[in-house]
Parts: C-alpha cells; sequence; structure tokens
C-alpha cells in the first residue's frame, strides 16, 4: 500500500543549525498519527519540507507516492494544511480567502463557492462569511484556518498546533470536525504540545528530537513501558510492609503509609488482581483501591528529557 508520509533519511540545515537530521518516518494512509517533540525539534520544518515552504538539504520525501520536489504539484494538491500561524489574507472576506484557495488547487470558481461555504460550515463560522480575518476572534480565526484546509478536500490533513490557546469548548469542536474527517478516510497529521489530546486522538505517534526520530508506537505501547502506581488502602495498618515485591514480578517497589500501600508496577491494571489475591492470601482486608496509570506525558519527558 501506498503510504500518505513517506520520508527516509530527511535533513534540514539553517548554517549552523541541523532542523532535521536524517528523519525517518512513514505514515500510512487513513491513520490518525501524532508527531510530538520539544520546542525547536524539527516538526514545523518537517511539514514545511512536505507542503514545499522549505526546501529539504537531504534525503527523500513522498506524500502519498509523490515526490515532494520532483512532483511538487501533485504532492501539494494532496494536502490540507492548518499551520501554526495565522498566515491569511487579511483585506478579503474569508469566503473570498477559501475560494483563491481553491482556486489555487485548480477548483474551478462556481464549485470554489460551494466548496468555501461547506467548509465554513463545517467548522461552525458560515455566518461571518463576510468579515475579514482581522475581524475574528482568536478562536474564530483558528476555525477558519482549518476551514482553509479542507477546501480543497485533501487525503491528507497536516495540523500544526491548532488548538494552541483555543478555549475547552473549541477544542472538543475542533476535534470533533477532524476526528469525523479521519473515520471517513482522511490521514491526518498532528502536532501538539498537549501530549494528553495526543493520547486520545491518535493511532500512533513518533516523538522527535533534535532533528531525529526517537521513537515511533501507539500511545498505548509507549505507556505500557512506564510504571504505574497502585494505591491499596487496608482496613487495618500492616505493621510492617508486606513482602508483595517477592511474588510478583512486576512489581517495582511497595511503600506502606499508614493504613495504604503504595505499589509501583509496569502495567498496573494486569498486576492488581494477583496483588489483592496476595493481600487477601496474607490476611489482610482491601477497602479502597486506585489505580494511576502512567501518562505519554511523562514517557514523553523520559524520552526527550524534556520537561518543559
Ligand atoms: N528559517 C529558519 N532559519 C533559521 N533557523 C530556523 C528556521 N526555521 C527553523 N529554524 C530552527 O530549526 C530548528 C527546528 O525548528 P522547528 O520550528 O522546525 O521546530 P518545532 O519542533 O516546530 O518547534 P515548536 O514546537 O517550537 O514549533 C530550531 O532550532 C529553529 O530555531
Amino acid at each position: 500500500m501506498t503510504a500518505a508520509i513517506e520520508v527516509e533519511d530527511l535533513r534540514k540545515s539553517y548554517g549552523e543549525v541541523q532542523a532535521l537530521d536524517g528523519l525517518s518516518l512513514r505514515v500510512e494512509e487513513g491513520e490518525f498519527f501524532g508527531l510530538l517533540g520539544p520546542n525547536g525539534a524539527g516538526k514545523t520544518t518537517f511539514i514545511n519540507v512536505l507542503v514545499g515552504l522549505v526546501r529539504k538539504s537531504g534525503g527523500h520525501a513522498e506524500v502519498f507516492g509523490h515526490d515532494v520536489v520532483d512532483e511538487y504539484r501533485e504532492a501539494r494538491d494532496a494536502i490540507g494544511l492548518a499551520p501554526q500561524e495565522f498566515n491569511v489574507d487579511r483585506f478579503f472576506p474569508i469566503e473570498e480567502v477559501l475560494v483563491h484557495k481553491a482556486g489555487y488547487h485548480g477548483i474551478p470558481e462556481d464549485e470554489a463557492l460551494d466548496r468555501a461555504h461547506e467548509a465554513l460550515k463545517r467548522v461552525g463560522i458560515y455566518d461571518k462569511r463576510e468579515e475579514r480575518f482581522d475581524w475574528l476572534s482568536g478562536g474564530m480565526k483558528r476555525r477558519l484556518l482549518l476551514a482553509r484546509a479542507l477546501v480543497t478536500g485533501p487525503e491528507l490533513l497536516i495540523l500544526d498546533e491548532p488548538t494552541a490557546g483555543v478555549d475547552v469548548q473549541l477544542r472538543h469542536d475542533l476535534w470533533e470536525v477532524v476526528r469525523d474527517l479521519n473515520e471517513h478516510g482522511t490521514t491526518i497529521l498532528l502536532t501538539t504540545h498537549y501530549i494528553e489530546e495526543a493520547e486520545r486522538l491518535c493511532d500512533r505517534v513518533a516523538v522527535v528530537d533534535d532533528g531525529r526520530k526517537v521513537e515511533v508506537a501507539t500511545p498505548d505501547d509507549l505507556m505500557n513501558r512506564g510504571t504505574d502506581t497502585v494505591t491499596v488502602t487496608l482496613r487495618d495498618a500492616p505493621a510492617e510492609t508486606p513482602p508483595l515485591g517477592d511474588t510478583l514480578d512486576r512489581v517495582e517497589s511497595v511503600e506502606l503509609d499508614g493504613d495504604r500501600l503504595v505499589v509501583r508496577a509496569s502495567n498496573g491494571g494486569a498486576v492488581t488482581p494477583d496483588l489483592l489475591n496476595e493481600l487477601e492470601a496474607m490476611g489482610h482486608v482491601v477497602v479502597d483501591l486506585d489505580i494511576s496509570r502512567t501518562s505519554l506525558e511523562e514517557i514523553f519527558v523520559e524520552l526527550t528529557g524534556d520537561d518543559r
């Protein structure tokens, strides 16, 4: 199957700065793919290479089998980009901004207006269609960037920090739209600093740092590598720490804090039934239980050494 994105040993230098330093990555058609990395990791540079805004210094990049340099037009036409920066023409009503965008990608004028209206309805700002960009609120500007990315009906939607600085309701609305597109076959590439968002939405995530891939996996796989915390409250405080680590091999540490046992274990959810059986066999009565899973955020910090 043709990949939506395939890059091999991608490089981009700005003088001394190696923004991309041998990045290799494959995103399958139909995936919801997250690109995570600390500030300056090279995420925007990577996206800009794909859309032809930045010329790579080396390596290879294809979008749906089209080389981003040699077949720029085909590659670019397949992509809808909602960028991090507000790069919108401020002098036209927003519906015209969308019509121009569609025209640039070869969509005839009469069809372009229909598409512009459809995209504006989809993101919920159709009633603002005759207003100019500068008159919109920050949240509406984000909606417009998404509408502009959608007006060409792209196979690949790239979202670069689409929810930076927007309120909870809008984040929720935007994700509804994007999820629905993905369910209908659009491939999504998302960069976000809200790692929880990636954890919830993405089929797979790549962690990049210093212009290179550190890891690529499903959020679940990454989280399974972390250590979870299982807190068990016992009816009677034990005199000493029960020796649970001796019999349960995934248990990493056990601490006693009054009537509470704090157990650190890999894949805590799976360990818990054995843990409870073991405690019961020792004569303890469990009155409360809490399992706190490692977050993707914690794994991210471990992988990149970034604690933002
Ligand atoms: N036009 C440019 N000229 C010089 N250096 C640049 C340019 N664009 C990016 N860089 C540098 O390349 C590196 C990667 O930047 P990039 O914007 O791709 O990172 P990012 O992962 O998108 O970061 P952020 O999360 O902050 O958006 C950084 O060190 C940045 O300073």
